[in-house]
């Protein structure tokens, strides 16, 4: 299986002197393409700061990201740009967009940039995308007129334009009640099962428990991992417990 990711041995600290402390401490991950996994962990084990080095947003103080076969310090500004903006895209737990814009204009703003030749195709992807998420009829409204659940369906449609080869979500179910949350886990499995592969960083383990693979950080460290069968759709109470019984077992 073709690696998306390859993690070696990174390092990232914060802090100068005594002060200096490692917050990726030597973590080695891996992830094949179109895989469906979760970091969980306690806060401030560092998930975020991973995720954040994985897609090269930040860079690294040791190790190295290999990301669909380049090695993200290899590569220029220049480069590294245009690869997190065609093959990957971000979902965070509130999507920042422009408040004088509407929810299709938005979706297609970042898209739009340096290819206002192509806007008609590009405005039709966006609204295949929204009919499919389920705002097909939100395209006029401003964002300050729809639910959370309606934003972050907006927020993935907008971070799925340039079909990327991953999703990485930053606590993406975060702010939402449950049942929203189950119904974003439903955009991201079907995303999932088209090829796209997903990673989500979440405090909540009936959102992890509908990946395939959970791996767990603590102090800056993956401490333990586990693997669970591709999600059916109907089995969630009993894989959470499976997810909760490991965390319990971890002490996380
Ligand atoms: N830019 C920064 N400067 C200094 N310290 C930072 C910075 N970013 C993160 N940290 C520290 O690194 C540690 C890990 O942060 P990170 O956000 O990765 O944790 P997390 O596991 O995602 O936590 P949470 O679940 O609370 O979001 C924390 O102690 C945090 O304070």
């Amino acid at each position: 299986m073709k690696k998306i990711i390859i993690g070696d041995h990174i390092i990232k600290s914060f802090g100068e002197g005594d002060e200096k402390r490692n917050v990726l401490d030597g973590v080695s991950v891996e992830m094949n393409e179109g895989e469906f996994v979760a970091i969980m962990g306690p806060s401030g084990s560092g998930k975020s700061t991973l995720m954040f080095a994985l897609s090269g947003t930040d860079g690294v103080n040791g190790g190295k990201v290999v990301f669909d076969g380049r090695d993200l310090s290899a590569v220029g500004e220049n480069e590294l740009a245009d690869i997190r903006r065609t093959k990957m895209g971000f979902v965070f737990q509130q999507p920042t967009m422009l408040k004088n814009l509407n929810i299709l204009d938005n979706i297609i703003l970042p898209s739009m940039r340096g290819n206002r030749k192509n806007a008609a195709k590009i405005t039709e992807k966006a609204r295949a995308l929204m009919k499919r998420t389920g705002i097909a009829e939100l395209e006029k409204r401003n964002i300050t007129q729809v639910s959370g659940g309606q934003l972050q369906r907006a927020g993935i449609c907008r971070a799925l334009m340039s079909n990327p080869k991953i999703i990485f979500g930053d606590e993406p179910t975060g702010a939402l009640n449950s049942k929203s949350a189950q119904e974003i886990m439903d955009i991201f499995s079907g995303i999932n099962a088209e090829g796209t592969a997903v990673m989500l960083v979440t405090h909540d383990a009936k959102i992890a428990a509908r990946t395939e693979r959970i791996m767990f950080m603590r102090d800056g460290k993956i401490v333990s991992e586990m693997r669970l069968q591709k999600f059916s759709g109907t089995d969630i109470d009993d894989r959470m417990e499976k997810v909760t019984a490991k965390m319990r077992e971890i002490g996380i």
